[in-house]
């Protein structure tokens, strides 16, 4: 018998595959079970060889070959080799990731059949008699001898208790069947659509003009019409017989976006989003493979779903922040999708109405095809934006009487009118008046936010929470005050200061549980509610088509933020947020309510709007060298004993110096210190190129990966960080 050697991607931390033993060669993409330690885990197998250069008698046998043929198509496992290299990842955390969560486990891939239910006709006669008494039963053995049914469909007129017995009495019988579907291409029909205006036009024939891969930037003003321009432009992919995957923010993923999709082409749509179970998740995995569904919306993670024709890729909202995953394998979805669409050779569609300077950069290099929508689609006109000066105004829950005055005015004309603000709970800390000190959680030494529904002291890193305290913990006044505001408290203010008018608080407290978000969404859009108070997850993508005020509170801190990109990411916050006013038929107006009112920063974000500060932006990262005009990587380690990950990271420095090609900040302490009882610390590298990035790192990890302290800390490569948390 022949013996083979087969290298198996296997899911630990460890930046290397592992050898075992096997009767036969196996292809590269299959699954494996294989002991490792006292564990078995589940492996994919990366390459087969006849000979090995080391102890045969030290190898283990497979235990176990899960799929007879690969399990992932050649793109995927493409698309891993260059996750592996360009994040500097273990290579069986970067398949585990690629797949779906049943399938890590080892489940076998799902039949894609039904159960239907066939009458049985014993003596070749109608059991009309045995079921004389039973009307119900006798209707149902009727329905069925027509037709064989799938089960789900006869239970839409015969309960199941019905259905058992007439099994029990042997006159039915379900059978096994592989679903036929005639495939989503018959059913393919164009609604009704609205006419593109020129500028749509010109960014529909844009990408349809693109044969094989190429990446166009849709940069189009909030409301400019954007998705109508991915669904005309898909009209030609669909028809063409291609599927399309359609990429969105995490919680921009609305019923109404999908509804859209499904009116339009009036085939299923396929939605995956962190809501959909595991099981779901598999069928429409291997539906989408074998060609079953021709459009899939989803989630960053959605980047990873196979297909068997795959025409194009649609980015939407490309500047969002849940594109880029914060733990484990480091990916940007964006990133991703560049190289899965030039793999695949087919388009990319990257749409924002602030786009990212690292987008934008591409795009006016020329590297990227680059498109503008510079006007609102429809009747409706960009909303005005102003600065309200809130120094030395009365301030009532945080809102400055000018403030308040505008909202009233909004109010009154039958408007909605949304309010923002960057905080959760009613106040980000509880201060005592008497000594100063706050409230804080030992384990994150991080104020506690303040919560009144239900009271509570609740840390935003670790989530734990705490009653409210009667008494100071450093002196025992009993004068505790919640300092600072966040949603609840400006919640309990509109409410007091305008009683009459119905309001909805929308943060990630109020929306948590499946379709709470959605529930909210379309009782605003029946007007229901007439002030929305609300964090985040306001800004993304909604179409309000009844507010006409937008009030920006507490965004003075990323005024002075250390992260550089904090302008960027307040400029893009604020223009999505503006966008959700004025969208319909009235005119729009956005406050942001300043205690810097002076700041050029916000002077010119607001006076010249997103367009021309991005390119400003842009420029001044071009000066001081920082990304996109460089690439960033970031070492973090963290550890419970400080001096751990701080040495770990000086040990990492000196590593990653022999090159001396590097520039490097640090070891500092990140900008999340302390997060459950752990210190956490960083190093900063920057290269004028990625090719000199990633060689210092191949140079240095093998070092850094077999030192003592690398087993002490929890450590990980954040390449092209987003964040210095
Ligand atoms: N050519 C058109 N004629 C009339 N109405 C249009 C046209 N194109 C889009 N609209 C309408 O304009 C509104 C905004 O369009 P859409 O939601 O596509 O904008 P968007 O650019 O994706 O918005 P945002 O980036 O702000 O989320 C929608 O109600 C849409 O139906
Ligand atoms: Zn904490």
């Amino acid at each position: 018998m022949s013996q083979w050697f087969i290298e198996v991607a296997v899911p630990v931390p460890l930046r290397q595959t592992f050898t075992y033993l096997s009767g036969s060669m196996l292809e590269k993409g299959c699954r494996v079970s294989v002991p490792f330690g006292k564990r078995t885990l589940v492996g994919i197998v990366i390459s087969s060889h006849s000979t090995y250069h080391g102890n045969v008698n030290k190898l283990k046998s497979l235990h176990d070959v899960l799929d007879a043929s690969p399990i992932l198509p050649p793109i995927l496992l493409t698309l891993c080799d260059w996750l592996t290299h360009y994040y500097h990842h273990p290579i069986g955390e970067v398949f585990h990731t690629a797949l779906p969560v049943l399938l890590r486990k080892g489940e076998p891939l799902p039949k894609d059949t039904h159960l239907l239910v066939e009458a049985v006709t014993p003596n070749d006669e109608a059991p009309t008699e045995l079921l004389a008494r039973a009307p119900k039963q006798l209707a149902c053995w009727q329905f069925i001898s027509q037709h064989t049914e799938p089960l789900a469909t006869v239970n839409k007129q015969f309960s199941s208790v019905v259905v058992n017995a007439l099994i029990e009495k042997g006159v039915a019988r379900t059978i096994e069947k592989p679903v036929m579907s005639a495939g989503w291409r018959t059913n393919l029909h164009l609604a009704d659509k609205p006419t593109a205006n020129r500028e749509q036009a010109a960014a529909i024939a844009a990408i349809n003009h693109i044969s094989g891969f190429s990446t166009l930037l849709l940069e189009g003003v909030t409301g400019s019409g954007k998705t109508e321009v991915y669904l005309q432009a898909l009209e030609q992919v669909l028809l063409a017989g291609k599927q399309v995957l359609i990429l969105v923010p995490e919680i921009g993923l609305t019923p109404q976006t999908v509804r859209r999709f499904i009116t339009r082409f009036g085939i299923d749509v396929a939605v995956l989003h962190s809501q959909v179970t595991n099981t779901e998740r598999l069928v429409i995995w291997q539906r989408a493979k074998e060609n079953k569904i021709g459009i899939i919306i989803g989630t960053r993670s959605a980047i990873f779903t196979p297909f068997e024709n795959l025409g194009m890729i649609i980015l939407d909202e490309e500047h969002d922040d849940s594109f880029k995953q914060t733990d484990g394998l480091r990916y940007h979805a964006r990133d991703l999708a560049v190289i899965r669409a030039k793999n695949e050779g087919i388009p990319l569609v990257l749409g924002s109405g602030s786009p990212s300077l690292e987008s934008l950069n591409n795009a006016l290099n020329k590297r990227y095809q680059h498109v503008l929508l510079t006007a609102r689609a429809g009747a409706a006109v960009m909303p005005t934006q102003h600065l309200l000066d809130a120094r030395e105004q009365p301030l009532q829950y945080g809102l400055a009487a000018g403030t308040i005055a505008i909202i009233k005015s909004h109010l009154e004309a039958n408007n909605q009118v949304l309010v923002f603000i960057n905080r959760k709970g009613y106040a980000p800390a509880l201060i005592c008046h008497r000594c100063g000190h706050s409230a804080e959680c030992h384990r994150c030494e991080q104020p506690f936010t303040v919560y009144q529904k239900p009271p509570r002291l609740q840390c935003q890193r670790c989530e734990k929470t705490k009653p409210v305290p009667l008494r100071c913990a450093a002196c025992g006044s009993s004068e505790l005050i919640p300092s600072g505001a966040g949603t609840e408290q400006i919640e309990a203010g509109l409410a007091h200061l305008f009683p009459q008018y119905s309001q909805v608080r929308i943060d990630s407290d109020s929306v948590r549980g499946k379709d709470k978000l959605a529930n909210i969404l379309k009782k605003v859009d029946r007007q229901e509610y007439q002030l929305l108070v609300g964090t985040q997850i306001l800004a993304k993508g909604h179409h309000f088509p009844h507010v006409t005020l937008v009030v920006v509170l507490g965004c003075d801190g990323a005024l002075y933020s250390a992260d550089f990109r904090a302008p960027e990411k307040l400029a893009q916050l604020v223009t999505q947020l503006a966008g959700r006013a004025g969208r319909a038929s009235k005119p729009g107006e956005m406050w942001l309510q300043t205690h810097s009112p002076e700041h050029p920063l916000l002077q010119d974000l607001i006076c010249n709007g997103y367009q021309a500060f991005s390119r400003y932006l842009l420029q001044e990262r071009r000066q001081t060298g920082l990304p996109p005009y460089s690439v960033q990587c970031v070492l973090r380690a963290e550890a419970v004993n400080a001096e751990l990950s701080y040495n770990f990271l000086m040990q990492s420095r000196h590593y990653l110096d022999t090159l001396n090609t590097l520039q490097m900040v640090g070891p500092i302490p990140a900008m999340v210190e302390k997060k459950q009882g752990r210190y956490r610390f960083m190093l900063i590298l920057s290269a004028n190129k990625r090719s000199v990035l990633h060689h210092a790192l191949r140079n240095a990890l093998p070092s850094i990966t077999q030192s003592a302290l690398s087993s002490k800390v929890r450590w990980s490569i954040d390449v092209d960080p987003m964040d210095f948390n």
